[in-house]
């Protein structure tokens, strides 16, 4: 006869990972096989805020991330006891409790008179249905890398690992180059239990943990497929690790250039590859003294910092700009797009001056300007088209085109 067992994962979970789910998946199969015991049941118990691991994430969240991972997973339950506890409470007292709800709640036919619903979310579906009278066992579910920290000193009491695994047993997925077997060899005290303690190795070997998930996120590297999409989301939506959104492109995003990159996939692109294309008018944005290759426009961020352009754009969208009287650079509104176009003579019309009537000099026009109190006017620009200067950003760099010269 099987032993129906549930299968309990301790940890910090900060955030959830894919793995953290295959662990699951991965257990219960080689539970399954060896045709000892059967699993009714996954809870993932997420350690309490105070356990202060190094860039641990508040427990709400951390919760939350676990809830949106456990969207249509009709087995591993979330236990929030843990993590409702005051302080931090060692894993051995974590096994008991549900171990003891679990027995009373079998066995005891008036167990649910004083019990609150919330706090047996845990439990799995129809559980008195499926085991009947039979005794279901909690064991730890872990990775090899907590069944090692067995023998870190003076982390956990030697009591209480002869309890966890003793009285309960310990499933233990292999990671990365640790060797469980070789581990528990070492140990009198888990040898002698080792009886208790399954072992299975996981072929499809995966090195995801979820400081590499926090390093990437903090990077703004992708964590598709990593992570599930809506844990990525929570993240993004809440800031959590230092995250900024991807710095991939997305052809429906409005994004800020100045963190975001163009993707290599990405089809809005064409070489080579703009982020952003600023037409200007008028060589007053920089100085027409200075040349071009001495121009220190390192960073779309310090481009911006001279000019008034708004932090959203569309990749490959132009932005006119163009300096007004008082030399403040200004983006061109729409309708103002066209005017840019006149000619001289269409500016003079414009601004009230006779046709007839010739303006010998730029001074000229400037004083007409002045008196008309446009607020757009071109200065030291006989023909704005003549004097347009295109700036590509692209992923190599900024390259400059104007009526003289190209250069990247
Ligand atoms: N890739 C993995 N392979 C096997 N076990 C894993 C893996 N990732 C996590 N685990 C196990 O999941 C449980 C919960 O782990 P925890 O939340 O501490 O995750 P972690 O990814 O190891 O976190 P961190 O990188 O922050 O230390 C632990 O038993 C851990 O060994
Ligand atoms: N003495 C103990 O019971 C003890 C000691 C260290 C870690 N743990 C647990 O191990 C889990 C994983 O911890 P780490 O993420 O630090 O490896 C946590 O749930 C933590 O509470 C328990």
């Amino acid at each position: 006869m099987k032993t129906p067992v549930i299968l309990l994962a301790c940890g910090c979970f900060n955030p959830a990972t894919n793995m953290h789910l295959r662990m699951f998946e991965i257990a219960r199969d080689f539970l399954h096989r060896i045709e000892q015991y059967e699993v009714i049941g996954g809870i993932i118990s997420p350690v309490h805020d105070g356990y202060g691991k190094k860039e641990l994430e508040a427990a709400t969240h951390r919760l939350n991330m676990i809830k949106l991972a456990l969207q249509g997973n009709d087995w591993v339950k979330l236990s929030d006891w843990e993590s409702k506890q005051e302080t931090w409470t060692r894993t051995r007292q974590i096994l008991q409790y549900h171990q003891n709800h679990l027995n009373a709640y079998l066995h005891t036919s008036d167990y649910n008179v004083d019990v609150n619903e919330e706090d047996l979310k845990w439990m799995p579906d129809n559980i008195r249905k499926r085991c009947g009278n039979k005794s279901v066992i909690v064991k730890l579910l872990c990775g090899a890398d907590l069944l090692e920290s067995f023998g870190t000193p003076g982390l956990w009491a030697d009591e209480d690992i002869e309890d966890i695994v003793g009285q309960h047993g310990l499933v233990v997925i292999t990671r990365s180059d640790i060797n469980p077997s070789e581990f528990i060899y070492n140990s009198d005290l888990l040898t002698k239990y080792m009886f208790n303690i399954t072992i299975v190795t996981e072929w499809i070997r995966n090195e995801i943990s979820s400081t590499k998930i926090r390093r990437a996120l903090r990077r703004s590297e992708s964590v598709k497929y990593l992570i599930p999409d809506d844990v990525i989301e929570y993240i993004h939506k809440h800031s959590l690790y230092g995250s900024k959104k991807t710095k991939y492109l997305s052809p429906n995003d409005i994004f800020d250039t100045s963190t975001l990159i163009p993707s290599p996939s990405d089809n809005l692109m064409e070489s080579p590859s703009p982020t952003n294309c600023l037409l200007i008018c008028n060589n007053n944005l920089f100085n027409r003294n200075s040349r071009y290759d001495k121009m220190s426009i390192d960073t779309t961020e310090s481009f911006k910092s001279h000019t008034q352009i708004p932090t959203i754009r569309h990749p490959g969208q132009a932005v006119k700009i163009i300096t007004d009287y008082e030399g403040v650079h200004k983006m061109l509104p729409k309708e103002e797009e066209l005017k840019i176009k006149v000619s001289l003579g269409d500016f003079k019309k414009r601004l009230g001056i006779k046709q007839s009537k010739s303006c010998a000099s730029f001074d000229e026009i400037e004083t007409q300007i002045k008196q008309s109190k446009e607020i757009v006017s071109l200065k030291e620009c006989k023909s704005c088209d003549e004097n347009l200067v295109k700036f590509i950003f692209t992923k190599h760099g900024i390259q400059v085109i104007s009526d003289v010269e190209t250069i990247v």
